[in-house]
């Protein structure tokens, strides 16, 4: 396993993967460069979480490699893929309801990268003022778009060099959709490169610098985000159910 530093940060080659016997992905090709936003689009359905999953050591890859910064790292275990410096923001939230935002916190800090508690509290409640003014709030008393907030501020405490979005404005006002895709810029221009999986297609493409289009398990359609944009009449079509034909055009 040699570690290069030149290339794509996240390179995914020929996977193919699942849940046990249940093959979700075939032959996926991704990349994602440093500092880059890579969005995923795609029907409900179509294999964006099990794609974060697999990355992640959650869903198995049954062909194909993952490789973060030149190291193979398809079937690794989930804790050592954090530790590498790729974080999964799941869809849902999934933040510890009954704790406090300190709690959530500190159960999130694995000191991957050398830097304190502390640091990187400050860090998350610069991004997130209200995080600091609610500190000692239970998660569940807190709007949904704060504990998304909360879900974004708990993945940075394990000092992400890749961060991944599972639908991070789902459900959420417009106004807070909006606050959450500026963080997402703020990530990426302090060095953060992000996997972006967002059902809001026009936001997600105007932030994004390149996007894969996936359905049934397979990239129908992929390109930088602007041109991805010129076709969002036939992503928005698609969304709602277009045939593959219409997609290959
Ligand atoms: N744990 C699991 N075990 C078996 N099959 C699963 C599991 N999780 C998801 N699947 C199946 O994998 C397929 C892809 O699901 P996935 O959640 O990756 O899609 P998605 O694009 O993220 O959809 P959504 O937008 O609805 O979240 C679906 O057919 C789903 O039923």
């Amino acid at each position: 396993m040699t570690s290069t530093t030149s290339g794509p940060l996240l390179r995914i080659a020929g996977l193919s993967s699942g849940y046990g016997r249940v093959g979700v992905l075939e032959d996926i090709d991704i990349e994602v460069d440093p500092n880059e936003i890579v969005v995923v689009l795609g029907p409900n359905g179509a294999g964006k979480t099990t794609l974060l999953n697999s990355i992640s050591g959650v869903a198995r890859a049954s062909a194909g490699t993952i490789t973060f910064e030149g190291r193979d790292i398809t079937g690794m275990r989930p804790e050592q893929v954090v530790r590498l410096g790729i974080t999964h923001c799941p869809e849902g939230r999934q933040i510890f309801q009954r704790l406090t935002v300190e709690e959530n916190l500190v159960a999130a800090h694995i000191g991957r990268a050398g830097k304190s508690f502390e640091a990187l509290r400050a860090e998350a409640f610069d991004l997130f003022p209200v995080l600091k003014e609610r500190r000692n709030s239970v998660a569940s008393r807190m709007s949904g778009g704060q504990q998304q907030m909360l879900a974004i501020g708990r993945a940075l405490m394990a000092e992400p060099k890749l961060l991944m979005l599972d639908e991070p404005s789902l459900g959420l006002a417009p106004k807070i959709v909006h606050q959450i895709f500026r963080i997402i810029l703020d990530l990426s221009r302090n060095g953060i490169s992000i996997l972006l999986v967002e059902q809001n297609v026009q936001l997600a493409l105007e932030c994004g610098d390149y996007a894969y289009l996936l359905n049934t398990g397979k990239v129908k359609l992929h390109g930088p985000a602007q041109e991805m944009a010129e076709h969002s009449a036939l992503s928005e079509h698609y969304l709602g159910g277009a045939s593959e034909a219409v997609l290959h055009v």
